[in-house]
This record gives C-alpha cells, structure tokens and sequence, in this order.
C-alpha cells in the first residue's frame, strides 16, 4: 500500500481490510463511523473513538525525553494506541504532566523507572533510551511486544562497526540479525513484517531520502559525495550540557564530530545498499540556534550526460505517491520552518555553476521525521494501520 493510496483511506476507515481489524494479541478492534468523524474533528471527539475500540498497549521507554515527549504529543491523536506504560530514569515517579506541562491534558500513567516496568500490559513499545542503553532493556522484552527503536543500538548490521564507533560492544547480537531499518519510503515491505525496527538517525533520514532513489538510478557519481549538515539543539536531547546551554549557541553557528560523527558509518551502510558498491562520504554536522529542525546540502557529481534536471524529475516520479516526502515546485528553496512539526521531508535540486554538479537540499524537522514522526509511521505499518495516522499535522508556522 502506498502511503499516496492512504489520504483516501483515512477518511473512510470502515473500508480497512478484515485483517486489520482483527491483532495477534487478541484485541479485537472494531471500526465505527464515529471514528472516522473523531478523526476529522480533532481531539476531544478523538478520545470518544478511544473509549469504543479496543486499543493497542504502547509502553514509551524515556518518555521524559524529547523523542518520548514527541511521541506522546503524537499519540493524543491516534484513535488505536493508548499509552498504558511510560518510563523514566531521574524523572522517575514524576507525573508527565509535571514534567511536560504542555500535554497537561492527556490521561496518563505515571513515569516509573525501567526496573519497575510492567511489561504484560503492553503491546508494543517506542524506545527512545539512549544508545548503549537500549539493547539490554530491549533483550528483555517479551517476543510478542513490537519494538520502534529510537537509538542508533540496531541500526549498524556490522557488529564491528557498531564497537568501534559507538565505544562499547553490541550486548544484543542475535537481536541485531532481525533489526529492520526504518526509513519507511525505502524499507516499507520489510518493516510491515518486522517485529524489531531500528529507526533512522535524524542526518541519514534527510541525507538517504534524496540520495538513495538517485543512487539506484545511477544519476550521481559515488565519489565525492559532500553532505554539510545543519540540526536544531533538540537533537542532542534534553539532559543538561554545558555545550548546549542558550548562551554557547544562540547567535552562531559551529561545526561539530568532523570526521568522525557516528552517523557516517549509517549513512555509508544505506547509500552502499542501495548502490551495491561501497560508498563513502564527507560529512559535517553543524549545530544551529534553532530548538527543531534540520538541513542537509548535499553537492554530488554526476555522470557524463546526466542534467541535475534528471535528478530532479526522477525524484518527483520516485515520490509522486508519498504523503510525507515532497518534491519541491522547481527553484523553491526548501526551508526547515516550513516542515516544522510535521512529518515531512521537503527536497530540491539546483544546477551548481560547475558543470556536472548538482546541490541537493533536503529538509526536516529532526523530532518527527527524524525520529518520533518516523517512527510512528513504522509502528502504524508494523501492526497493520495506514502509516499516516497520527501524522497528518501540518507544520507550524511561523
Ligand atoms: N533528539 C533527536 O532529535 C533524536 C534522537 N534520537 C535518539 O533517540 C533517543 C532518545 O533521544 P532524546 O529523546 O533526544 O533523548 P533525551 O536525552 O531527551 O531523553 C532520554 C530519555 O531516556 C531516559 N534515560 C536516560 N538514561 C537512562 C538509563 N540509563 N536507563 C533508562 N532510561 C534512561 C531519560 O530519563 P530522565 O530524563 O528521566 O533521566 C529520558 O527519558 C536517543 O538514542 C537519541 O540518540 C534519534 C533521532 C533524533
Ligand atoms: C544536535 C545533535 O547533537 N544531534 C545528535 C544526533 C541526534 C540523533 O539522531 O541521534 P542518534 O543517532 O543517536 O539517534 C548528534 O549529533 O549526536
């Protein structure tokens, strides 16, 4: 199923499939008219739909994170998934509500630390825990509960890989060898399927939307591939560093991991699958006084003949159908404002003046489609759900 194919599905749900109606774990979902008018009418009507189905159990692991709180923010507007199990580290036992008074409204349980989760209340889980921290917690997880993993701990198929740019062993390697990962416009039939998916990192999502389509349709050369990166301060998530502070970022711009970012090998590892070939690139992420949002110009080569109008019609026809990837009008120059919020991940393609290059820009918004949106899409298709549910936000703007 295309996602194209879902704008016309959301509105008539009782047209879903049989299959979809009916989950693995016994609960039986039954799809009324009221829902499909709770949809259209937004929040409070949205928790009426809650009350008259039976709901799919979602545990948020680091829910007082910015990704759990993401997450939870989606979620008030997902007629399916009900919250039952949310966790904390140093915000254990605090309401979420206290820690996140913007979703003050929502109906939920507690924070209780990892060690007291009770995990046979739920159905499936967003792990949004720090790398490192992750593959233990997950390892211990019940077969049948579905896993969206926010962290980079199954994202790298070469367990090497992963020590020698992570600084620790993999503590989970047969769990790795059944990871999907989640860039969903690329990977949708494997992830329908998967139990364990490893969402993108926040760079890879902007940098593989645009390259891996031209990459497969040999339109780019694989050497010289320079991708300079932007990202808003939530990338680095909420914990306190001094680096972070208002006063070391607003009013400038830096550089950071030059060389040595561990999304380098991420990116490598999907541009290498799609071309079949191993494929390297240069890559710096800069941190930009912006709470949300991120920028990837990525300046590529291409071959003798091939016009970086070629780039951009084959990435128009690519994602012609994508509810969520959007192929700028010609000459529009994709800004991180307009997809804030969203799920979108906006691209154009201009003509470098030197001949045979072409500049790609790529933006998101490095909350959603870089990790909670994202990963909300993978859930919905791993448990049989139109991706686009919970997801139709438009951006915010100004
Ligand atoms: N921020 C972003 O834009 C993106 C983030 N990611 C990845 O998603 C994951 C979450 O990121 P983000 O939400 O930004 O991070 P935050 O630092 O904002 O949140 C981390 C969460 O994990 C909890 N936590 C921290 N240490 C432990 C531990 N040892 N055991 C159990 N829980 C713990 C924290 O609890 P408490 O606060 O109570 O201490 C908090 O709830 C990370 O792996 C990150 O790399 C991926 C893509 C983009
Ligand atoms: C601004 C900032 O610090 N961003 C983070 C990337 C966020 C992300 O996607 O991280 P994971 O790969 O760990 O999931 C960083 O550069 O490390």
């Amino acid at each position: 199923m295309s996602s194209g194919a879902l704008g016309s599905t959301f509105g008539s749900i009782e047209c879903f499939p049989k299959s979809n109606s009916t989950r693995s774990n016994g609960a039986t979902l039954r799809i009324r008219g009221n829902v499909v008018s709770s949809l259209q009418t937004g929040q409070h009507a949205n928790v009426r739909a809650k009350s008259s189905t039976k709901l799919v159990r979602i545990g948020v692991l680091g829910a007082s994170g910015y990704t759990g709180a993401e997450i939870v923010r989606l979620l008030a507007n997902h007629p399916y998934f009900h919250i039952t199990l949310m966790t904390a580290d140093r915000k254990a036992g605090q309401s979420f509500g206290s820690v996140f008074p913007h979703l003050i409204a929502q109906d939920l349980p507690d924070m209780v630390a990892i060690k007291d989760a009770e995990f046979a209340n739920v159905d499936a889980v967003f792990c949004c825990l720090p790398h490192g921290t992750t593959q233990e917690i997950i390892k211990g997880l019940p077969s049948a509960v579905k896993i969206v993993d926010l962290s980079a701990d199954f994202r790298l198929r070469n367990l090497d890989e992963y020590g020698e740019w992570y600084g620790q062993p993999h503590k989970a390697p047969e769990l790795q060898k059944e990871a999907v990962y989640g860039l969903t416009e690329v990977w949708r039939k494997e992830i329908r399927n998967a139990r364990l998916v490893a969402n993108p990192g926040c760079y890879p999502t902007s940098v593989q939307l645009p390259l891996v389509p031209l990459i497969k349709a040999h339109l780019i050369e694989l050497r010289s591939i320079i991708i300079d990166a932007k990202s808003g301060v939530s990338g680095a998530g909420r914990s306190a560093k001094e680096a972070n502070l208002y006063t070391e970022i607003a009013e400038g711009i830096h550089a950071y991991g030059i060389t040595k970012h561990r999304h380098v090998p991420e990116i490598e590892q999907g541009l290498s699958d799609a071309s079949h070939a191993k494929v390297t690139v240069s890559f710096t992420p800069h941190l930009m006084p912006m709470s949300r949002g991120m920028q990837s110009t990525i300046y590529v080569e291409m071959p003798y003949g091939v016009t970086h109008d070629d780039l951009y019609q084959h990435l128009k026809t690519t994602y012609e159908g994508e509810e969520f990837i959007k192929v700028l009008e010609k000459g529009a120059v994709p800004h991180t404002r307009n997809v804030r919020g969203s799920n979108f991940c906006f691209i154009n393609v201009f003509p470098d003046r030197i001949p045979g290059r072409a500049i790609i820009i790529s933006v998101i918004d490095n909350l959603m489609k870089g990790a909670s949106g994202q990963a909300l899409q993978n859930l919905n298709l791993m448990l049989g759900y139109p991706e686009n549910i919970g997801l139709q936000q438009q951006p915010l703007f100004p």
